[in-house]
């Protein structure tokens, strides 16, 4: 379902109540909520906003625990590092166990094998099942989501959950979930904001089906519901 705000502020808002009663409901039928953030520019609001003191006392942190989308495979303290922008805008503000974050980088070890330690700590926390009862995603201007990058060979992994890979473009690894974890998910909030967006949100949601040019389209969940948050720039409704 696409929904259509008249900003990006409308949008933040929407998006910390929906996490909020995803950490509520899983936490009173789990004991425990399992969330997935994503990284560039488009969730800092979001953040800023459940950090905040009107948001931040409406969940049990001590029972969050996070998992991240992708990750540039660069050290935490990296301007690059979604985690790091995750920590100051989010994380270093509310009570949650240093045990509960699950970062997508370690010193000391490769991209590849990493993601295979990655792979485990999901198993860990979600089970066989592998079901995050949320996760958010953003989505690139050329379609890509998490680090599912157009062309790239990680777009037909079917088997593992975690994987890491060198983009060429970028110059860079990135550690990313796969779309078959992805879709397994609960629920799968996308937010977009901006004309940037507006062609790849046309070509993801009614464009003919064409996953290695636009990878957003891999997101199809299992059983649960999949939401795009998109401002009036995004939609082309402007
Ligand atoms: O590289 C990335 O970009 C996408 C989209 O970012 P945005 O700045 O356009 O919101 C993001 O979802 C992903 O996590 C990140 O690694």
């Amino acid at each position: 379902m696409i929904q259509i705000y008249n900003n990006t502020e409308e949008i933040n808002t929407v998006a910390a109540d929906l996490f909020v009663e995803s950490a509520q409901k899983a936490i009173a039928a789990n004991g425990k909520f399992t969330a997935v953030l994503t990284g560039g520019s488009s969730p800092a609001g979001i953040y800023r906003l459940l950090a905040s003191d009107a948001y931040k006392n409406k969940i049990d942190w001590s029972k969050v625990y996070i998992f991240w989308g992708d990750e540039r495979w660069v050290p935490l303290n990296d301007d690059l590092s979604n985690a790091k922008m995750s920590y100051s805008t989010l994380l270093s503000h509310v009570p949650i166990p240093q045990e509960n974050i699950f970062e997508m980088y370690k010193d000391g070890v490769t991209p590849e094998e990493y993601a295979a330690i990655y792979e485990q700590s999901v198993r860990t926390v979600l089970g066989e099942e592998g079901k995050f009862d949320l996760i958010l995603l953003g989505m690139g201007d050329d379609g890509h989501t998490a680090s599912l990058f157009p062309g790239e060979a990680v777009l037909e992994e079917q088997t593992k959950w975690v994987d890491a890979y060198y983009l060429a473009p970028q110059k860079m690894y990135r550690i990313t979930l796969t779309a078959p974890i992805i879709n397994k998910a609960e629920k799968i909030v996308v937010v977009a904001f901006g004309e940037k967006k507006t062609h790849a949100l046309k070509e993801v949601t009614s464009g003919e089906y064409n996953p290695t040019l636009y990878p957003m389209q891999l997101i199809k969940p299992v059983s649960g519901e999949l939401l795009f948050l998109v401002d009036k720039a995004a939609a082309g409704t402007n």
